[in-house]
C-alpha cells in the first residue's frame, strides 16, 4: 500500500500545480484569439480533468481508482480440480489457460472464478468513481464524464461516425461469428454451443472474448496448410522478453524511426517481478523530459506478446517523435492514433513473409489456401475485436449519463454483449456480480473507443504506408495484395509516418489523417479490402453449410 500512498501524494501535488495553471488560463478570452495555434493551445489547456475536483474529492477519486486497480492486480483464484493450488494470477496463468485449454469445464471455472474475485468487491467502489468522475466533468464545463471523454476527439458527430463504421462492418462480423459458432459446436457439442444462439464467452480463447486468435486452429479454412503460431519458434530460438523488444526496436529503426533511449532500457519493466504484485496489463509511459520513456509489460515468450511489444513500442515512438512539441501538444492527434501506430507496424511483422525474413518461420507456402488461413487468423483478432471495442464505452457512456442506472449495471452489460458481440455468459449472472470490472480498462478508468478507432485507422495507415513503400498499388490491388505487405526497411514509409507522429496534437486529427492518407475521414474501406478474400470465402462457406447468420436472443435463465 506504500506505493499507492506515495502515488497519491505525487498526483495530489501535480493536481494542485496544474489547477493553479488552469485557473490562470481560463481567465483569458481565448475563444476570441486570432492566432489559431495560440487559440488551440488555450482550448486544450482549458480542460483540466479530475484535478478540477476539490482537494479532498480529488484524493478520494485517486484512491478509489487505485483501490480498484489494486484489487484487480492482486486477484488470484484456485486451479480447476485442485483447491490446494490457489495462486493463479490473470497473467500469465489464467490468460494461458483461456488461450490453450479446450476443457470446457476448466474454462468455465477460470472464467467464473476471475469474475468472483473482481466483481462484487469492486462494484461499490465503481459507484463512488462514477459520481466523482461526473462531478469532475461538470467542473470542466461538460454535462457528464461521457462528454468529457468524447472531447478528446473534438468531433461533433463522432458517435454517429463510429455508429456508421460499425454498421458497415457488422455484416462481416456476423459471418465470422456464424462460422466460428459452427466450428465450436463441432468441437464442444450442441448442448454447449447452440445452432442459432449466442456463443458462450468462455470458449473463445480470451478472458473477455475480445479476440479469438487463440482458437484459430479450430477455424482454419485449410487445416492441412496450417499457419504456424510462432510461439514454438520463439521458444526454440531461446527468445527472451529482451530479445523480443530488441527485435521490435530493429523494425522501427529499419524504417528510420528512433531507437529506444538509454533510460528506456534502464527503467522499463518487461518481465513480471517475482517479489511483488504489479498491474501486469501492458502500458507505455512518457515522463515528458525528452529521454525517459518506459514500457511495463509482464512479457511471456509468445506470438501474442510479441505483437503486444510492437503495440507498446508504437506508443514510445510517438512519444519520442513529438517530444519537442509544446507540453500540451505531446499527445496523439486523437487517442485512436496513439493506439494505431504499433499495430500498423505489427501488420507488417506478422506476415509470413516478414516472419520468415527474420528467421521466425521456417518455410512459407505461397498459396490461395495459405493466404485464406492467414487472413482468417488476423480476422479473428481484428474483426472480432470491433464489437467489443465499441460496446465497452457504449456501456460507460450510458452509465455516466445515468441512462443505465446502478441497479442494472450488470444486466445492461450483458445486453450489450449479446446485441453487439453475440456472446453470453457460461454461468447465470445477476446484479450481485459486476462483470465489467473483469476488464482492466474499466477499473483503471481508461477510455476504450480509442481501440475501435485504432482498428479502423490502422488499415488506412497500412494502405498508405504500403503504397509509399511500393508494396501495394491501389490502382492494381491484386498485383501485390495488401495483406502481404511488409514495410520493413522502407525509409519512405517511415518518413511519412514520422511526419504525422511529430505533429502530436498540434493540429486537428483530420489534418494528421490527411497528411498520411490524403483523406480526412475514418474509412472502413481499407479494412474491408484487406480482408475481402476471407470475407467472400466466409459468405460462401456459411451458405454452403446452411449456418444461421446472426443469433437469437439468449435462452431463459441467463441474466
Ligand atoms: C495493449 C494495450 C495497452 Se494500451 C491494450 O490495452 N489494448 C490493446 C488492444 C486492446 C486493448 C486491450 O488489451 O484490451
Ligand atoms: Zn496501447
Amino acid at each position: 500500500m506504500l506505493f499507492s500512498r506515495l502515488q497519491l501524494a505525487v498526483s495530489g501535488e501535480f493536481a494542485k500545480f496544474s489547477k493553479g495553471q488552469w485557473l490562470e488560463t481560463v481567465k483569458f478570452q481565448w475563444r476570441t484569439f486570432k492566432d489559431p495555434n495560440l487559440k488551440r493551445q488555450f482550448k486544450q489547456l482549458s480542460v483540466l480533468g479530475t484535478a478540477a475536483l476539490p482537494e479532498d474529492k480529488y484524493e478520494k477519486y485517486e484512491k478509489t481508482v487505485a483501490d480498484m486497480e489494486s484489487i484487480y492486480s492482486k486477484a488470484k483464484i484456485c486451479a480447476y480440480n485442485n483447491s490446494e493450488k490457489c495462486d493463479l494470477s490473470l497473467e500469465p496463468e489464467m490468460t494461458e489457460i483461456l488461450a490453450n485449454s479446450r476443457n470446457e469445464a476448466e474454462l468455465k471455472h477460470i472464467w467464473t472464478e476471475w469474475r468472483k474475485q473482481t466483481g462484487a468487491t469492486i462494484r461499490p467502489l465503481y459507484n463512488d468513481y462514477v459520481k466523482l468522475l461526473n462531478e469532475a466533468a461538470r467542473l470542466n464545463n461538460f454535462t457528464d464524464a461521457a462528454e468529457y471523454w468524447l472531447n478528446s476527439y473534438d468531433t461533433p458527430d463522432f458517435k454517429e461516425q463510429v455508429a456508421e463504421l460499425w454498421k458497415q462492418l457488422r455484416p462481416f462480423y456476423l459471418e465470422v461469428h456464424a462460422y466460428m459458432r459452427r466450428k465450436l459446436r463441432e468441437k464442444y457439442g450442441e448442448s454447449i454451443v447452440s445452432k442459432r444462439g449466442p456463443i458462450p464467452a468462455h470458449l473463445l480463447g480470451n478472458m473477455w472474448a475480445q479476440t479469438w486468435g487463440n482458437i484459430a486452429e479450430l477455424g482454419i479454412p485449410y487445416p492441412d496448410v496450417k499457419p504456424e503460431d510462432i510461439t514454438k519458434y520463439l521458444v526454440q530460438q531461446k527468445f527472451t522478453p529482451l530479445k523480443m523488444f530488441k527485435t521490435a526496436e530493429e523494425f522501427f529503426t529499419s524504417i528510420n524511426l528512433s531507437p529506444m533511449t538509454e533510460e528506456f532500457w534502464k527503467y522499463s519493466v518487461i518481465e513480471k517481478p517475482k517479489d511483488r504484485d504489479i498491474v501486469c496489463h501492458a502500458s507505455a509511459w512518457d515522463f515528458y523530459n525528452g529521454r525517459d520513456f518506459r514500457i511495463k509489460q509482464c512479457t511471456e515468450v509468445s506470438e501474442e506478446d510479441f505483437v503486444t511489444v510492437h503495440h507498446e513500442m508504437g506508443h514510445i515512438e510517438y512519444y519520442m517523435q513529438y517530444k519537442d512539441q509544446p507540453f500540451i501538444y505531446r499527445e496523439g492527434a486523437n487517442p485512436g492514433f496513439h493506439e494505431a501506430i504499433g499495430d500498423v507496424i505489427a501488420l507488417s511483422v506478422i506476415t509470413p513473409k516478414h516472419l520468415s525474413r527474420i528467421g521466425l518461420l521456417p518455410n512459407v507456402t505461397q498459396s490461395k489456401e495459405a493466404d485464406l488461413n492467414y487472413l482468417m487468423k488476423v480476422a479473428l483478432d481484428k474483426i472480432v475485436f470491433l464489437p467489443f471495442g465499441y460496446l465497452m464505452d457504449l456501456w460507460r457512456w450510458q452509465v455516466f449519463k445515468g441512462t443505465i442506472p446502478e441497479k442494472d449495471y450488470n444486466c445492461e452489460w450483458w445486453k450489450l454483449r449479446l446485441n453487439y458481440q453475440g456472446v453470453k455468459p457460461p454461468t447465470v449472472r445477476s446484479e450481485k456480480d459486476f462483470d465489467p470490472a473483469a476488464k482492466y480498462h474499466i477499473v483503471s478508468s481508461t477510455p476504450y473507443i480509442r481501440y475501435f478507432v485504432s482498428f479502423i485507422l490502422q488499415f488506412q495507415f497500412h494502405e498508405a504506408l504500403c503504397t509509399r513503400a511500393g508494396e501495394f498499388d491501389p490502382n492494381n490491388p491484386s498485383e501485390k495484395p495488401l495483406h502481404q505487405c511488409d514495410i520493413y526497411q522502407s525509409k519512405e514509409a517511415g518518413n511519412l509516418l514520422k511526419t504525422v507522429l511529430e505533429m502530436g496534437s498540434s493540429k486537428p486529427w483530420p489534418d494528421a489523417l490527411e497528411v498520411i492518407t490524403g483523406q480526412r475521414n475514418m474509412d472502413a474501406g481499407p479494412l474491408l479490402s484487406y480482408f475481402a478474400p476471407i470475407h467472400n470465402w466466409l459468405k460462401e462457406e456459411n451458405k454452403k453449410s446452411g449456418e444461421y447468420v446472426g443469433w437469437e436472443s439468449t435462452e431463459k435463465g441467463d441474466i
